[in-house]
């Protein structure tokens, strides 16, 4: 079998869902729960009628992007929005505000509980229930001297020390609802109130997993229900958890429930031993992502929740400093620190009385390092949320990430490690430095038996989305990518027989920066000036400054801008509602970075998402990881793809047909990625320069206008030579007649 030749034809992976089968995917919150409301708001989008027919199941109208352009349904498009839930308008939001006041009123008035108590499972249903959400809580290690239930004393029989590993299931009590929250959890009314505000009204399966884990009881949580019920009393064990969710499932609200009501209650508790004292901001908690845009959504979606409870959430940005008197600084360092600052007159670059600081790993590290002295411990921190852990933990940044956890010397420390693929290098190198943090504090035993570490799996583990349609295009050759992007921009050319379509906003990844410009550059005019031209694409990447990104984030959010070029650095995190989809120009390093890279669309279990991905006879090493990510999510799509072999035979010759890769070869691919690509900045004038050109020029046309400006550039030296042999002035202007 000539492999090559197979790989010329579009892999063309379809949905393995045919319209009949639908029905045997599970209506849960993350593959829809959004569904309903986001249609309200689509409607009114630019690129939404095509989106309406798909979910109608009827055929979509070629018409392509242009009879929009030609339409003037251009300015309007804010497909992303801020981030306030679209399905209610801010009219029936005060009205449905007014009758939740006027129910509850009436509640207080007959005496009836506000917050109805819904009855917990059996453990019978608790099981089956997380087994339907596909919700799978395992503990770690962390725990020894446990007594009680079987799963408790399978740990024991296991590992008889806290350092063995000890794996074992427990099912919790999932939160079937929110409501959940305020009448088992106790969070604040006004965290509940803002909660219901933005439009949340169904716990999704990540939220109903961690949360019970991270506020219940030890009974909630499935921990020794025995030893809660000969105690008489609520017993609550330490927990570090490690939650692996896929892509936009909704962690960022499952982490920041947890510290905000936690939080909430200390101050509580504080205003109440200080009898009714306002207690100062000092920061308690803390949250690290990799990137800036990362961190600013966090900050965004932080405050709508914490709005009017007191609570404080900053960012940190580069070349801030923390307040010398929210970190335990050693005097003379914070002395010093406080008069380089305050000497010219202003101290602005010190971010002062916050509770919650959001950064990127370096930037933290900076501000909490004192000038010789390394960074400063950080005693106050309850709790340290590291999200993308896996990339935190990954070489890259890995010593920052654990620099700064190291610092966070409180004894109670509460970690959670949260992204949509963890591996197990990285679920061990965390629960090791788990483990021997909490013995180099020195903790007693009898803490240590009161802690555990336990890992939620949502779904299928480090596997995409499965509400994107994948599409895998051999596009033979650098050119041969170029022309295949331009075919998606313009649809209304002529069709390809299976070539995949995408309506903008999409994002288009490439392996390097200066890929990404240089894709900009040969891009940066196809965009029709009737259209908006070159203002609707751009290009995103971490040697931009931070304003200028914080702008680019901001227009392509609204939909100002339509393609988004960039780099890995958008594929962690980043939260667009409304994206259409994802193009790999260059195919990921590695299976995980494909599975974040399509789960920037697709989100919230949006349908309609379309993933890209374009590669070259350079690339096959790597599409066996990607092609294994697309299987193990088409499988995951319906119960009956394999029984039926619907699906899975679309792609598995092409599996039969890649290459096996062995571990050291993936691990190379990983740090580099295509050699041919990585050339830098500084090599792009020679060698470098032919291997990251991206043009659709071919060379033999390249040659000849290379041939032809050689040929010009001479004559005109030549010419300046004659003139200067003939006493004229070079470079000099011809100044025309003097009057
Ligand atoms: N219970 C919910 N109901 C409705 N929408 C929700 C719910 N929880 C979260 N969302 C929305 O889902 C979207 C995705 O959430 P989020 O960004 O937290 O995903 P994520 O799991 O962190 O994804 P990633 O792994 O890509 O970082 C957000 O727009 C968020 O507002």
């Amino acid at each position: 079998m000539d492999m090559f030749k197979l790989l010329t034809r579009s892999s063309n992976i379809q949905p393995s869902t045919p319209a009949s089968k639908k029905s045997s995917i599970h209506h849960i919150p993350s593959n829809g729960f959004l569904s309903h409301l986001q249609q309200e708001t689509e409607s009114s989008d630019a690129f939404s009628a095509d989106e309406t027919a798909k979910s109608r199941g009827t055929k979509r109208k070629r018409t392509g992007v242009e009879e929009k352009y030609n339409n003037g349904l251009l300015e309007p498009l804010d497909s992303f929005g801020d981030g306030v839930r679209p399905s209610v308008s801010s009219e029936k939001q005060a009205k449905d505000s007014e009758n939740v006041a006027h129910i509850r009123k009436l509640d207080v008035q007959i005496g009836r509980s506000t917050n109805p108590v819904i009855p917990d499972l059996s453990k019978e249903e608790c099981w089956r229930t997380l087994k339907r959400h596909k919700l799978k809580v395992t503990i770690l290690g962390g725990a020894s001297g446990l007594q009680g239930s079987h799963h408790d004393q399978s740990i024991r029989k296991v590992s008889g020390s806290l350092e063995k590993n000890a794996h074992a299931q427990i099912s919790p009590q999932p939160l079937t609802s929110f409501t959940q929250l305020r009448s088992k959890h106790g969070i604040s009314r006004r965290l509940a109130e803002n909660l219901d505000a933005q439009g949340y009204t169904e716990p999704s399966e990540v939220q109903m997993g961690s949360l019970p884990l991270l506020l219940g009881t030890d009974e909630d949580r499935g921990l020794n229900p025995e030893r809660q019920e000969r105690s008489g009393t609520e017993t609550r064990a330490d927990i570090d958890l490690l939650t692996v969710a896929p892509t936009g499932s909704g962690k960022t609200l499952g982490f920041m429930i947890h510290v905000l009501h936690g939080l909430l209650r200390s101050r509580q508790a504080q205003s109440q031993a200080k009898a009714g004292e306002r207690s100062e901001h000092r920061v308690q908690a803390l949250i690290i992502a990799p990137t800036h845009e990362l961190a600013d959504q966090i900050v965004n979606e932080g405050r709508k929740l914490a709005s009017g409870t007191g609570m404080k959430i900053s960012g940190l940005r580069k070349g801030m400093r923390l307040h010398p008197h929210l970190v335990s600084l050693k005097d003379g360092d914070a002395l010093k620190h406080e008069k380089s600052h305050t000497s010219g007159g202003h101290n602005s670059d010190f971010l002062v009385k916050t509770d919650i600081v959001v950064s990127t790993p370096l930037s933290f590290l900076h501000a909490i390092s004192a000038e010789e002295a390394g960074p400063a411990p950080l005693p106050d921190i309850r709790f340290l949320i590291l999200d993308e852990a896996d990339v935190l933990l990954d070489p890259l940044f890995r010593e920052q990430t654990l620099g700064i956890w190291t610092a966070c010397t409180n004894a109670s420390l509460r970690t959670s490690l949260w992204s949509a693929t963890i591996g197990s290098s990285i679920e061990s190198l965390a629960r090791n430095f788990i483990l021997d943090r909490r013995r180099n504090l020195g903790l007693t035993s009898s803490t240590i038996s009161r802690h555990y570490i336990v890992r939620l799996v949502v779904g299928l583990k480090d596997s995409a989305v499965p509400n994107v349609a994948h599409r895998l295009v051999y596009a033979a050759s650098e050119q041969g990518k170029l022309l295949a992007l331009r075919q998606l921009l313009h649809p209304s050319g002529a069709p390809a027989t299976d070539a995949p379509s995408l309506q903008p906003p999409f994002l288009v990844f490439t392996q390097t920066i200066p890929r990404a410009i240089a894709l900009h550059s040969e891009l940066v005019y196809d965009i029709p000036l009737e259209a908006g031209g070159s203002s609707r694409i751009a290009v995103l990447h971490s040697d931009l400054s931070d304003t200028t990104r914080s702008s680019i984030m901001a227009r392509f959010r609204k939909g100002e801008i339509w393609i988004l070029i960039t780099t890995d650095l958008l594929s962690r995190g980043v939260d667009f509602r409304g994206l259409n989809g994802v193009v790999n120009y260059d195919i990921p390093n590695t299976g995980a970075s494909y599975v974040h890279r399509v789960g920037r669309t697709g989100r919230q279990g949006r349908e309609g998402g379309v993933a890209v991905t374009l590669y070259t006879k350079e690339d096959v090493p790597y599409v066996k990881n990607v092609a294994n990510v697309i299987a193990a999510s088409e499988r995951a799509k319906t119960e009956h793809a394999v029984a039926d072999n619907y699906g899975e035979g679309m792609q598995k010759w092409l599996l039969d047909a890649l290459p096996n890769v062995s571990k050291k070869t993936k691990k190379e691919m990983k740090r580099k990625g295509v050699e041919s690509r990585r050339a830098t900045a500084e090599a792009a004038g020679g060698r470098g320069a032919r291997k990251m050109r991206i043009s659709t020029k071919s060379g033999y046309d390249r040659q000849l206008e290379k041939k032809k400006k050689g040929a010009v550039d001479g004559s005109r030296k030549r010419l300046g030579q004659v003139r200067e042999e003939e006493g004229g002035v070079e470079d000099e202007e011809w100044g025309g007649i003097d009057d």
